[in-house]
């Protein structure tokens, strides 16, 4: 893994954006794989700023919540809206559709589009626990799009974004480690402290799905791009940008 560490989550994300930036300019991402939650919002701030021409581009995103409407300011597909659609000329974008009456056969739906739209560049956040997308400590390697049962950890990280605890969902459709691990090239932002631990164990702890984020030992083309706070356990471990 290629690891690059910034003093700062803003100075990380504009980095992360160049990558995109250039991919994008050049011709090579033609799928861009993108995720949600607080992490990707610097990256989301600059692309939006920046006037790119995406009008070849398709996204495709890592999950949803089930039972969410597009028009739910929680759902994922409203948080995309507002954060980057609708400010960009994007070809199509994809989340999967938590509120299909047949979540198994939006799940083989996804992993279609995903067959069709080969990801290029996936950006990726990474949980307190190590989850990577939705897929929780546990997630067999070999998994494609499917329905999660979110954990309370998960639930309660993500408590914050909603008004009272029970409505939270309590599962999620989301790509699996396996459908992740597809695409050509990934980029894992972390920042913060509360991401230390996970990112020490992605990088230096063993290859298992306890840790699912630490799959990505096995992808041929991973960049992390993290803060001092979030590399603050790794040692000598990547690139310094002070
Ligand atoms: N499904 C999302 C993930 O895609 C995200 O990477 C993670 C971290 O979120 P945050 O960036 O808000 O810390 O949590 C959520 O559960």
């Amino acid at each position: 893994m290629d690891v690059h560490i910034f003093k700062t989550s803003d100075e990380a994300a504009k980095y992360a954006y160049e990558l995109i930036e250039k991919g994008i300019r050049e011709g090579q991402i033609r799928t861009l794989g993108l995720a949600t939650g607080g992490t990707p919002l610097k990256l989301y701030a600059y692309m939006r700023h920046a006037g790119l021409d995406v009008s070849n581009v398709t996204t495709v995103n890592l999950d949803e919540y089930v039972g969410l409407k597009d028009t739910d300011e929680h759902s994922y597909r409203y948080y995309m809206e507002k954060e980057l659609f609708s400010h960009m000329n994007f070809k199509q974008s994809y989340l999967p559709d938590g509120t299909a009456e047949d979540l198994e056969e939006e799940c083989a739906r996804y992993e279609r589009i995903l067959k069709t739209h080969p990801v290029d560049l996936q950006v990726l956040g990474i949980g307190k626990n190590g989850h990577i997308g939705f897929n929780e400590p546990g997630t067999s390697f070999d998994s494609r799009t499917h329905i999660v049962e979110l954990t309370e950890s998960t639930r309660e990280a993500n408590r914050r974004f909603f008004e009272r605890e029970e409505d939270v969902p309590d599962r999620a459709l989301s790509m699996g480690i396996a459908s992740i691990m597809d695409a050509k090239k990934i980029v894992l932002l972390a920042f913060g402290k509360s991401k230390a631990e996970a990112v020490r164990s992605m990088i230096k702890g063993p290859v298992d799905e306890a840790c699912p984020a630490s799959v990505l030992q096995m992808h041929p083309n991973v960049v992390v791009v993290a803060d001092e706070d979030a590399a603050s356990l790794l040692e000598d471990a990547g690139k310094r940008h002070d």
